[in-house]
């Protein structure tokens, strides 16, 4: 298994160029199965999750083809074409390994009148339930059974008939996969207290352009009209706001100063935010957002929410930085109940951080040193990388296949900026 080595202690300075994004992609590429006709994405992210699910959706019969890019350049291109759906069955083998397969449930049951797919069961960071997804589902018409470990949907002849649904919690998986089932639905299906993250506009701009009736777009009640077919579309996948995040953190542990070309500041208002509160100058133009860190790095306080709320993906890296900040952070996860594996890494390599139930309670060490730890999901592992580019010495990172689902090309973006890391085989 690789490895990920890294000397500390090198500002970093200059441009980094952000990817696609994978929360975006991920529930845009399952659109294809609601269209016989191609579905182009632009600007994909280059990630073992975007692999998974094209495998995913070739075992449904869908066509892929990646065209364009060099393999120098980030982003690629695919073209999917599900003309003839031959499966619909989504095998837990797959959605164990990457969760975002339960989101070809609703285009599924939309187009085929039944899907069955595997229950993802627990993972890492929490308990992370369906339940909602398949009320919505129900909701808009669609009979649910649950066997053996599977989800089994089965829509009325002729299609679901539409109908309401209010979110007792929001749920970005749930939304997208309502908004999908929603868009072929016979009559009019409505969702409140639904989830409006920016990746949840990124899928309703696409169903638009595929021919879609949605209303309210951006805001938490949407209504969609259902069609009686949805065509093609060419679609740029959004940039990735947690990988912007995510170095700018990195940018700011180090003192440093960078550009993320690309990110969109508009998109990523509360980490920029906490940002600021930290001591770290933001300032955004049209094409990206340069971060400084000059001063001292200061704690705050921070809790995770839905959107516009701190993201919950954002949650692991600020911890990182803060552990070096003048002071004492109060942090609260609010969407996952564990999701504080990091901080044990993290304090292996100096960090001071207590945690109690949903509360972490940070104080701000002046130095980080340098550490082997051991990444054990994907934003703890970008944490880790973070501590580590600030510590004093070497830190080895290892099981690198969760940096691997979310971070396009980790070690070459941060090589760019001037940190001196490297990927190693493991022996
Ligand atoms: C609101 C939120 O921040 N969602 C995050 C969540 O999305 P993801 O779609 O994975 O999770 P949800 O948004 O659905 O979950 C939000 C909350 O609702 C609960 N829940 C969810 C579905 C359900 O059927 N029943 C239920 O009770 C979950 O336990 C959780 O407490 O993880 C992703 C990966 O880290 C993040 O990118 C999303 O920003
Ligand atoms: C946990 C994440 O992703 P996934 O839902 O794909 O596990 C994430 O993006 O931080």
């Amino acid at each position: 298994m690789d490895k990920i080595i890294i000397e500390g202690g090198k500002r970093l300075s200059g441009t980094i160029p952000i990817s696609g994004a994978k929360n975006a992609a991920l529930t845009l590429i399952p659109c294809a199965l609601l269209t016989d006709e191609p579905l182009t994405l632009r600007n994909l992210p280059r990630l073992a999750d975007i692999d998974g699910f094209q495998h995913l959706m070739n075992q449904f019969g869908v066509t892929t083809a990646i065209q364009g890019s060099r393999p120098e350049d980030f982003g690629r291109v695919m073209t999917l074409e599900a003309t003839r759906i031959t499966g619909t069955v989504a095998p837990y083998d797959l959605v164990r390994k990457m969760r975002a397969s339960i989101l070809v449930l609703g285009p599924m049951l939309a187009r085929m009148g039944e899907a069955t797919v595997s229950l993802p069961g627990g993972c890492a960071i929490g308990n992370r339930p369906i339940d909602l997804h398949l009320k919505a589902l129900e909701a808009f018409g669609a009979q649910i059974e649950l066997a053996q470990g599977y989800v089994r949907a089965h829509a009325p002849d002729g299609g679901l008939p539409g109908g309401e649904f209010d979110f007792p919690v929001v749920s970005v998986g749930a939304t997208e996969n309502a908004l999908m089932a929603a868009v072929l639905a016979n009559g009019t299906c409505r969702l409140r207290n639904a989830a409006r993250e920016p990746e949840i506009v990124d899928l309703c701009n696409l169903l638009v352009a595929m021919g879609a009736e949605i209303e309210g777009i951006g805001s938490s009640e949407l209504t969609v009209h259902g069609v009686k077919r949805l065509h093609g579309a060419t679609y740029r996948v959004m940039a990735d706001r947690i990988e912007a995040g995510s170095y700018a953190c990195a940018a700011a542990i180090t003192g440093g100063e960078v550009y993320l070309d690309g990110a969109r500041a508009d998109e990523m208002e509360a980490t920029l935010h906490a940002l600021r509160n930290i001591g770290v100058t933001c300032d955004a133009d049209k094409k990206g957002v340069r971060i400084a860190a000059e001063g001292p790095l200061k704690a705050t306080n921070l809790s995770t929410a839905p959107y516009p709320g701190l993201a919950t993906d954002m949650q692991a890296q600020l911890m990182a930085l803060l552990t070096v900040a003048e002071g004492t952070s109060v942090l609260t996860e609010t969407i996952f109940e564990n999701r504080y594996m990091h901080v044990p890494e993290l304090a292996r390599m100096g960090a001071d951080i207590e945690t109690s139930g949903r509360t972490a309670i940070v104080k701000g060490v002046p130095k980080l040193h340098g550490a082997e730890v051991m990444a054990t999901d994907l934003r703890a592992s970008m944490s880790l990388v973070i501590a580590g580019l600030a510590a004093e010495g070497q830190t080895q990172v290892r099981r690198l296949y969760h940096l691997d689902r979310g971070y396009e090309r980790l070690e070459e973006k941060l090589a760019l900026v001037g940190a001196q890391v490297e990927r190693v085989g493991d022996d």
